[in-house]
């Protein structure tokens, strides 16, 4: 069975055997593909596949044990896996006509303490929830209703996803930086200490640092909350490749899917589909817009929690009677920062720029002369 909803040979084979390197250009591409309706999806499966007709013995799912997990060490487990679990979470979803018709993505927040979004990922990408099923659902609320258009609507996201998976498939070493076409060369820095401190949610901003924990802790971060850690790590702060971020993720997220986390990573780090490397995430502003109390970070960075709001983003800028009053003295409770955004951000926008100018010379001279 097909993972994505359009068949993405086809639809390189209608751009000329090129992958479409814009989103608006892969939509227009597949505006007129009739897509196959629900009945023929399920009727393809139970005539193709039927349980029954398979010996799984030998073949069970192994155990946590036989992996060495200790069940009672696990925390609460927020997104249990399985087919039933994902066709429940999609009817929940679409029960909403009216959240899914004004659904725009840039609106919803990073920092809620529930999603924001639908988490239907972590089941899409494991097969248990059909992208096509997702779709044709999807066009069934829409139907006859007034709705957000793509990028930004629900829908708009399936594409997303669409058009990653075709520039994936088409494109050599896509998820590295080298012998990549699509993506930018850009000299990145090896930073073990920076790298560790990231991943591990221990960078000194609390914002970064809560979002790096909930990930580790529950498998699932929001979009814009990727957007935040993706851009510190890259071009915004650390200056380090996004191919190590891209690892740490694939450890991490329950909805890793290659294509998906490579394209990604490649458009907040601006090297592909996505260039205005001067538009950097500040880890201060950024999550107090729709979290200015700082719940979300009291959650996941506990040690934190009895800061008053006006330090919560920036714990290095309260006085130390305030840290000790708080339980927390930063530098020892928890660490100090290990950069300064406010200036580093600007020295890497510095090197984006040279790295720009260095590929296009690059390109300009491979060109052949007329
Ligand atoms: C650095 C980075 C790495 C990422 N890695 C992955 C990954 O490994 N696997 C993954 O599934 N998503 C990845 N994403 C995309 C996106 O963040 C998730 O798909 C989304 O947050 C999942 O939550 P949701 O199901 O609530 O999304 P919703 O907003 O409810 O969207 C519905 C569905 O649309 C698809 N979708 C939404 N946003 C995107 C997007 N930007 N690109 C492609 N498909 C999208 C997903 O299948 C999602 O389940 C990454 C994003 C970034 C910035």
């Amino acid at each position: 069975m097909q993972h994505t909803v359009y068949d993405f040979n086809s639809v390189v084979k209608k751009n000329n055997g090129s992958i479409p390197l814009t989103y608006q250009k892969f939509l227009s591409l597949v505006s007129d593909v009739q897509v196959k309706d629900i009945i023929q999806i399920s009727k393809g499966v139970s005539d193709e596949c039927k349980a029954s007709d398979y010996d799984s013995q030998g073949y069970d799912i192994p155990s946590l044990e036989e992996f060495g997990v200790n069940e009672s060490e696990l925390s609460e487990c927020k997104y249990p896996g399985g087919e039933s679990e994902g066709l429940k979470r999609l009817d929940v979803y679409m029960a909403k006509k009216q959240w899914v018709c004004n659904f725009e993505k840039p609106k919803s927040s990073p920092n809620s303490i529930e999603p924001s979004t639908t988490v239907l990922s972590p089941y899409i990408s494991h097969g248990c929830l059909s992208a096509k099923l997702f779709y044709h659902k999807l066009k069934q609320v829409e139907n006859g209703s007034k709705h957000t258009l793509p990028p930004v609507s629900l829908m708009g996201q399936l594409m997303w996803r669409e058009f990653y998976y075709t520039a994936g498939s088409g494109t050599e070493n896509f998820d590295k930086m080298v012998g990549n076409s699509v993506c930018t060369q850009i000299p990145w820095k090896k930073n073990d200490a920076h790298l560790k401190a990231w991943a591990e949610g221990k960078t000194g901003y609390p914002f970064v640092d809560a979002i790096m924990r909930q990930l580790k802790q529950e498998g699932w971060i929001h979009h814009l909350a990727r957007h935040m850690v993706a851009c510190f790590l890259t071009r915004g702060d650390l200056w380090i490749s996004w191919e190590e971020g891209a690892k740490v993720f694939e450890d991490f997220l329950l909805d890793y899917d290659w294509s998906l986390n490579a394209g990604n990573w490649m458009w907040l780090s601006a090297s592909a589909f996505f260039y205005k490397y001067y538009r950097v995430y500040s880890p201060v502003a950024f999550g107090k817009k729709t979290d200015k109390d700082g719940l979300y970070i009291r959650k996941y960075v506990p040690e934190l929690k009895k800061y008053p709001s006006e330090f919560i983003y920036e714990p290095w800028k309260a006085p130390k009677g305030v840290q000790k009053t708080a339980g927390c003295v930063i530098g020892e409770g928890y660490p100090n920062r290990i950069v300064d955004h406010d200036k580093v951000h600007k020295d890497n926008i510095q090197k984006m720029n040279s790295a720009y100018k260095v590929n296009k010379e690059k390109k300009a001279m491979k060109r052949p002369r007329q």
